[in-house]
């Protein structure tokens, strides 16, 4: 099996683990995974689609600015510049996009203070962080319409080969040095995004 054809697999599988729960609503998320390094290339889903179906145009490759290698009538993501800067600015693999009713209520509550930080949390671990009292932060940044306005924002928070960012209302991207890490990244967030509201909203009945 090719490169390309066992990354492709490796970005579907993900993909049809997400869409099972429901992380792609109303055509949302985008995915992206490297191919290659010198020059970078990488598979990113087509813009607009319903990323709940699994068909043989999910993903297009594309070149170290964002634009697709060779003849195609696919469109990448709207929000390929995005993945642009992980893959130009790290020795990330894979970048995951998703919305969520949580990251973004999450976004929005923590949104002016720019910033969450979780610790306290078993789950810190899949961060790679082992220390009892070990903190994660996650930067919260505003939610640009023009791309390179929001890539150049996002760029800025993009400082090592695995990591996350949530866009305010809008949701978040986590990467990784390949895909289970960006995964794992992915999933440890959503989990504490989801923990966080729950025990929030019991504080709140008990008080
Ligand atoms: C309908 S979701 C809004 C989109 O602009 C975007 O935020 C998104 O995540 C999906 O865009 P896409 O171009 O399909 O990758
Ligand atoms: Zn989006």
């Amino acid at each position: 099996m090719s490169l390309m054809a066992k990354r492709w697999e490796e970005l579907a599988d993900i993909k049809r683990v997400l869409a099972r729960r429901d992380w792609f609503p109303g055509t949302s998320g985008n995915l992206a995974i490297k191919i290659d390094d010198e020059p970078i290339s990488f598979l990113v889903t087509a813009s607009g689609k319903d990323k709940t179906k699994e068909t043989n145009e999910d993903f297009l490759l594309v070149d170290s600015k964002g634009q697709p290698v060779g003849e195609t009538h696919l469109k990448p993501s709207a929000e390929t510049l995005l993945h642009v800067e992980i893959f130009n600015k790290t020795n990330a693999g894979c970048s995951l996009h998703v919305h969520t009713v949580d990251n973004n209520v999450i976004s929005e509550l923590y949104g002016d203070k720019g910033s969450i930080t979780f610790k306290g949390q078993e789950i810190i671990k899949a961060y790679g962080l082992w220390d009892e009292d070990a903190e994660f932060t996650i930067p919260i940044i505003y939610n640009h319409a023009h791309i390179p306005t929001l890539a150049a924002d996002f760029a800025k928070f993009v400082k090592a080969d695995a990591g996350a960012i949530l866009i305010r209302n809008h949701g978040i991207t986590a990467w990784g040095r390949d895909a289970l890490e960006a995964k794992k990244y992915l999933e440890a967030s959503e989990f504490l995004f989801s923990y966080h509201l729950k025990l929030l909203s019991f504080k709140h009945v008990m008080v």
